[in-house]
């Protein structure tokens, strides 16, 4: 209590609220519990520009503790105080995000100090958008305040990261169970004893999301903002409730520690087979890494956030996040069968009556999600460990339909799509065909990644080579045309293909080379029908396919431009192989 009391506690006044562990509505037992009333001690990093220290009317209140609730708990919580939240049919909680149902990159902050300045990347293309520490001050001193004026925050405790000696300690301050409870799902959750020592955490975030910032505050240019202080430990949030800001908050800082430790952190699905062959899942929003490391046939080791250290892989959190569009039971069992009691599922629509969901309805947003612990997954690979991986499958979904099913991609090769991180959806389908959009996102995760690409890349480089595995391309995307021609291809299809990279099959395949891409593809995968393996024999209009091809042949060595001028790694042939595995026109 006293370490919650210290969170809480605002930076220029010496009382804040009083910190009562316990449910507000249930009366007496606060005053029963003794209630009390630990001093309030100022935080010990004392900011030179800090306001002189003020006594004011806040320390008169009682600001509840709901720490660490079961799902069961928060589920009466949100059933009772949190509007738009219901039980669905199958047992899940259905909740709803409000304004922001996706991520709001723009709207992200990182204090950019001395240290930042240096050792991050700032400028084109960056995630991290600068503010200073005054302001980062501002900011949550909102957040503090709003936290304190409520009767009671929920305050999760939990751990990132299942490699025993690199686990992060993490704190989760927020309004609404529905955050407690996706944080719970999301994050690895304490044994008693592991929390009875929990201690001081490594990194705070203060979830003050129904609260918006100030627009007027220096760096805000909306009422939303997601901040980051590497050196002070903490995130805060105002003006978004979409529960996704602190799981790739966390994921943010995790790309900034684990590095440090010569550790490579992955925006990457990863499973196993029996025989104990590992494979990553890289891959933009929406091109398969949920849905694919999710496999009947294979252990679930994660499906979005790893490290890989010299031990090997490890998943950096407990749960999973799949998107619900579409979800079918004969599809993706798995899935549907882990959106039980104890899942939060986001934004979805289902009947009054029945509450079954319709996972076809899109009126909310094309965004909804089910997050789940990841042991809903009957094959799940508990602890989430396993040894250095043998394949490492990058995924895209071209929407312009040029790219082939799959491919296998020498080192460099691997490096030059890793370092893109090219995909291409379509947004919004409501007035008609749109065009696709190419999308280009370092490391298959710009929004999150905080150093210069290349660090990411020569890391990847390294332990590829080191370890032995072998890059592949999968196009989870459009065949037989471009969106609006021809049509995605078939789930069973990419399956049987990734089936084919786990079992080795397509190691010895016979394979040929594309023009331009110059990408070598198979000529026969079991299961699938050899005419889609090369894109050209898909399109009925040759001369549109051509024209396609080099389109976005274009776009790619325009992305790449700005990283021609880095080096990668200490080797420096290899950056010059890399900038020459890209399409040649
Ligand atoms: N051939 C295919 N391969 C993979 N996914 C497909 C295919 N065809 C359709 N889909 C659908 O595409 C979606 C892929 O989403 P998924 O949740 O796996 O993305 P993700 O990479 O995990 O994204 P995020 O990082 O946002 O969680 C699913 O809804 C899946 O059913
Ligand atoms: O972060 C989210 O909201 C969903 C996700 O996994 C991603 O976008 O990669
Ligand atoms: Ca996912
Ligand atoms: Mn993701």
């Amino acid at each position: 209590m006293q370490s919650i009391s210290a969170s809480l506690a605002s930076l220029t006044r010496e009382t804040g609220p009083k910190v009562v562990k316990g449910d507000p509505a249930r009366k007496g037992e606060a005053a029963a519990n003794g209630a009390p009333p630990t001093p309030q001690k100022h935080h010990q990093h004392h900011h030179p520009a800090a306001p002189t220290i003020a006594v004011s009317d806040s320390s008169l209140k009682f600001t509840h503790v709901l720490y660490n609730l079961s799902p069961a708990e928060l589920y009466e919580q949100a059933i009772k105080y949190e509007k738009g939240s219901f039980i669905t049919s199958t047992g899940a909680l259905a909740t709803l995000s409000g304004a922001k149902t996706g991520r709001s990159p723009r709207d992200k902050r990182v204090v950019k100090d001395e240290a930042a300045a240096q050792e991050l990347w700032w400028g084109k293309g960056s995630p991290n958008i600068e503010i200073d520490e005054h302001t980062f001050l501002t900011n949550r001193e909102r957040a503090v305040d709003y936290l304190n004026s409520l009767d009671k925050v929920f305050v999760n405790d939990q751990f990132l990261n299942w490699d025993p000696e690199n686990r992060i300690k993490v704190r989760i301050i927020s309004a609404r169970a529905y955050h407690s409870l996706f944080m719970h799902n999301m994050c690895i959750r304490p044994t008693d004893e592991e929390l009875e020592s929990f201690g001081t955490p490594d990194f705070t975030i203060y979830n003050a999301g129904q609260f918006p910032c100030n627009r007027y505050t220096h760096y805000m240019t909306s009422s939303t903002s997601v901040d980051i202080n590497l050196a002070r430990r903490e995130m805060v949030i105002l003006g978004t409730q979409y529960a996704g800001e602190m799981k790739k908050g966390l994921f943010g800082v995790m790309h900034y520690l684990m590095p440090k430790r010569g550790i490579l952190s992955l925006h990457s699905g990863c499973n196993m087979g029996k025989d104990g062959d590992v494979a990553l899942f890289f891959g933009l929003s929406g091109t398969g890494k949920t849905t694919l490391s999710t496999d009947h046939n294979r252990l679930l080791i994660g499906d979005d956030e790893h490290c890989w250290s010299d031990n090997g892989v490890s998943n950096i959190e407990g749960g999973c996040y799949a998107k619900c569009i579409d979800l079918s039971q004969e599809k993706e069992p798995d899935i549907w069968n882990a959106i039980k009691f104890g899942t939060v599922l986001e934004n979805v629509v289902f009947d009054e009556h029945t509450r079954e969901v319709d996972y076809t309805d899109k009126s909310v947003t094309e965004n909804t999600r089910a997050a789940y612990p990841i042991e809903y997954i009957p094959n799940a690979k508990i602890p989430c460990v396993g040894p250095h991986p043998k394949n490492v499958i990058l995924l895209a979904c071209d929407a312009f339909g040029v790219l082939p099913p799959v491919s296998k991609l020498n080192l460099a090769q691997t490096m030059y799509h890793f370092i893109s991180g090219y995909t291409a959806l379509v947004a919004g389908t409501e007035d008609g065909i749109k065009e696709p959009q190419a999308t280009f996102s370092a490391c298959f995760g710009a929004a999150f990644i905080m150093l210069h690409p290349t660090k990411y890349a020569a890391m990847l480089a390294d332990k590829m080579q080191k370890y032995g595995a072998t890059g592949w391309l999968v196009n989870t995307g459009w065949s037989g045309g471009r969106y609006g021609v021809g049509k995605r291809i078939r789930l069973p299809y990419t399956r049987k293909i990734i089936d084919a990279i786990h079992s080795g099959e397509l190691l010895t395949a016979n394979y040929k080379k594309t023009e331009v891409f110059g990408l070598e593809i198979p000529t026969e995968i079991d299961g699938v029908p050899s005419e889609i393996l090369d894109p050209i024999n898909t399109w009925t209009d040759k001369a549109a396919y051509k024209e396609t091809l080099l389109r976005l042949a274009g776009l790619f060595k325009k992305n790449f431009e700005v990283f021609a001028s880095y080096k990668i790694g200490d080797d420096s042939s290899l950056t010059d192989e890399i900038l020459a595995a890209g399409p040649n026109f």
